[in-house]
């Protein structure tokens, strides 16, 4: 199970709250000294650990910016919801909400729903 590799890798196991992660260490991949050569990356054939590497390297630039369109969109769309409220207008437009549903749902599938749903979450509050 995919989870028994994570946690035994011990690179993503939850800390306790109040108490810093592992990335509170520094850079992940300067950590050395892991017990076995395949805990960071999962194999200990050396060509898939390089590969492996270089993959979670883009893997890891892509979460940045996931993030970062992340906040931008929520903080536009309490922008919107804002300006729209101040001049007298609806908190939300639903119409509006079910076309950008209906684009994820196209894009992704029942998955784009649910990805959808915490976006407009995101910007809105929860009804
Ligand atoms: C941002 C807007 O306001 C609300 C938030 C939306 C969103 O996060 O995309 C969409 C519709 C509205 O309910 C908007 O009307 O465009």
């Amino acid at each position: 199970m995919m989870t028994d590799v994570v946690e035994s890798s011990g690179s993503l196991t939850r800390p306790e709250p109040g108490r810093p992660g592992p990335e509170a260490a520094g850079p992940v991949d300067a950590r050395a000294g892991d017990a076995k050569p395949e805990a960071r990356t999962g194999t200990a054939e050396p060509t898939a650990a390089a590969r492996i590497v270089e993959i979670r390297e883009r893997i890891d630039e892509i979460d940045r910016a996931l993030i970062e369109l992340w906040q931008e969109r929520a903080r536009l769309s309490q922008e919107v919801g804002a300006t729209r409220m101040a001049s007298g207008g609806t908190r939300l437009v639903l119409a509006r909400e079910r076309e950008i549903l209906e684009r994820f749902r196209a894009a992704l599938g029942a998955d784009g729903t649910q990805l959808a749903l915490l976006l407009l979450r995101a910007g809105r509050g929860p009804l």
